[in-house]
């Protein structure tokens, strides 16, 4: 049944979000992952209970955040589908399926979420497509190649709207694809700019390539994919955009530091063009794929506000960052958050490391080094709350990991990261006491306030902070969906649902009642790990699979009048 009505959605709105919406993956430009709704709370969170459940109909694993528009919702899931909800009621609108061309195969079989713009729902597939639906029928109204699968380029990040431009980046790091990112017209579906991650020669930052000898071509194929949706400080026009590791994975087959891999890049959203960057680690030998964007955030410095980012890197380091209007990132501190073997020392001015050469694998010498490929932190969201002054960091530690890298000619379309799959080698000790858990860290102070740890797991789940300082996070294997308290750590509520939770939970409002959403559906690296933890460790190995959106809500004997009023809406 189509939409009778819908709020397109402006630059305005995107701009100071609606509390009762969710209208982006991470539901801020500044990726905070935070709800402003005060009806959850610490006193009631213990009657939350679902309100209603939509099975997907579909496996592997379920990243995508349930995007909230004015009482519809969008959920897409791995195989290119998009389902329209009513999210009061959780009956369907309309559902969007596109299957896969002849022959295809990707490597992560998952989708991290629809942006939004005017009257359109954007998506993008693992088979390059980006799709833009009209949001009240799911019908096609245009289609655009991003990239080539054929080349072993995949997509599984969200879109980003910015000013009537859509913008997404493809994975394919592990495949000898040199990242990019790409802007496309809204209403058209027509391209507009490209940014490449790894420069050509002569354009500024070459230099960080071989231009010469046997790896003179290595730049083609250098890697650096941008697969996670990035942020952007609206008030200054400055996109802030996360960029992969390396490829192949081994840095003796690239010297030089290799800009732009392993670096936030601060990018024009009118044209793609780069202002600044900063790179975390140089010559990326690890898969540290640095695709999380840092958290935008304000410091408090000699009693002013300091424009900010923060961002718990996958090399085990977090980083505070520096920012100004014209987009300038400057380095502030850097200090680990797990344990890191690697960096025996990082410059306390550039906030470049020297590395033990040990923990450095190279082509034909094995290097072994913590964190492991997954990192202190993969892809999950952290979570910012402005009120604790608090980032929200699922985390995994007390992994490690060996290999010997090789010359692995590139075939497109094939994994080429410089090492099989099957010879890289994950070290953990055999009474590890925990590898996954949060940690909520005072970004004034840097300090770390409190941690909850996982005997068992791994930590999959992103995090949602709220303005009653409650927090919300799945992303453990025991299928749990938990709350806890913002400044102590305390686990207040937990609800075990049909498999293991990686997507972002949201929180949103219809009629002044306040709903918390997740989708639950465990499935590719969270799994994969899993699996190695259940044949060499003995963690449970069958996490049920399945896709399944759960809304919650508290108990509530409010007359809808008095609830509208205890939730303002901005329009
Ligand atoms: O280099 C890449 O292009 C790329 C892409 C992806 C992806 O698109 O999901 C992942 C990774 N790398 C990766 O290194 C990684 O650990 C990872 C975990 C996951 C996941 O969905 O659980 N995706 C990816």
């Amino acid at each position: 049944e189509p939409l009778k009505t819908y709020s397109p959605v402006t630059q305005q709105r995107l701009s100071n979000p609606e509390p009762e919406n969710w209208l982006m993956a991470k539901g801020n430009y500044a990726g905070w992952s935070y709800t402003p709704l005060e009806q959850v709370n610490a006193g009631n969170v213990k009657s939350l209970r679902p309100v209603w459940s939509y099975s997907t109909g579909v496996t592997s694993g379920h990243e995508a955040p349930p995007i909230v528009n004015n009482g519809v919702m969008y959920v897409a899931t791995p195989y290119n589908q998009v389902i329209a909800m009513d999210a009061k009621t959780g009956e369907s609108v309309w559902r969007y399926k596109r299957d896969f061309p002849e022959g295809f195969s990707a490597f992560h079989y998952t989708n991290r979420g629809v942006a939004l713009w005017g009257d359109k729902v954007y998506v993008a597939g693992l088979d390059c497509r980006l799709v833009a639906l009209d949001a009240r029928t799911g019908k096609v109204a245009w289609e655009a190649e991003v990239c080539d699968w054929t080349q072993g380029a995949y997509i599984t990040s969200a879109p980003v709207a910015v000013n009537g431009k859509i913008m997404i980046g493809p994975s394919g790091g592990e495949f000898g694809v040199r990242g990019f990112l790409k802007a496309f017209d809204a209403e058209t579906g027509k391209e507009d700019w490209t940014f490449w991650a790894v420069p050509a020669p002569g354009q500024p930052g070459s230099e960080t390539w071989p231009k010469e000898g046997r790896w003179k071509d290595a730049w083609k194929i250098g890697g650096g994919t941008m697969w996670m949706p990035g942020n952007y400080d609206a008030k200054n026009g400055v996109l802030y955009w996360g960029v992969g590791n390396g490829s192949p994975w081994l840095g003796d087959q690239r010297p030089g530091d290799n800009l732009y891999v392993a670096s936030v890049v601060a990018l024009n959203p009118a044209d793609g063009t780069i202002k600044s960057h900063f790179q975390y680690h140089w010559n990326d030998s690890w898969d540290w794929a640095a695709m999380n964007a840092p958290t935008l955030i304000e410091l408090d410095r000699d009693g002013k506000k300091m424009p900010a980012m923060i961002s718990a890197q996958r090399n085990g380091y977090l980083y505070r960052l520096g920012r100004t209007e014209g987009g300038q990132i400057s380095f502030l501190d850097a200090r680990p958050f797990v344990k890191n073997t690697v960096f025996s020392s990082v410059d306390p001015k550039t906030g470049r490391p020297t590395y033990n050469q040990a923990g450095v694998p190279g082509t034909g010498r094995a290097g072994t080094y913590c964190p492991s490929v997954w990192g202190g932190k993969d892809w999950p969201y952290e979570s910012f709350n402005p009120k604790t002054g608090m980032l929200y960091v699922p985390f995994n530690d007390n992994h490690c990991m060996t290999y010997e890298g090789k010359v692995q000619e590139r075939v497109p379309g094939q994994w080429s990261a410089g090492v099989d799959i099957t010879d890289i080698k994950l070290l953990i000790d055999k009474d590890v006491k925990y590898i996954g858990g949060i940690q909520a860290i005072d970004v004034n102070t840097n300090k770390e306030v409190w941690r909850d740890t996982y005997a068992k797991s791994w930590m999959w789940g992103s995090i949602l902070s709220t303005a009653t300082d409650l927090i919300f996070a799945g992303g453990t294997s025991d299928r749990m969906f938990r709350a806890y308290d913002a400044k102590s750590g305390k686990e207040l509520w937990s609800f075990k649902t049909n498999s293991g939770i990686i997507a972002p939970p949201i929180s949103y409002a219809i009629d002044g009642k306040q709903y918390i959403a997740v989708v639950s559906g465990w499935g590719v690296d969270s799994a994969l790990v899993q699996g190695i933890m259940a044949d060499e460790h003995g963690w449970e190995k069958d996490v049920p699979q399945g896709g399944t959106v759960w809304v919650f809500a508290v108990d509530d004997d409010k007359a809808p009048e008095k609830r509208a009023e205890a939730i303002p809406s901005r329009r």
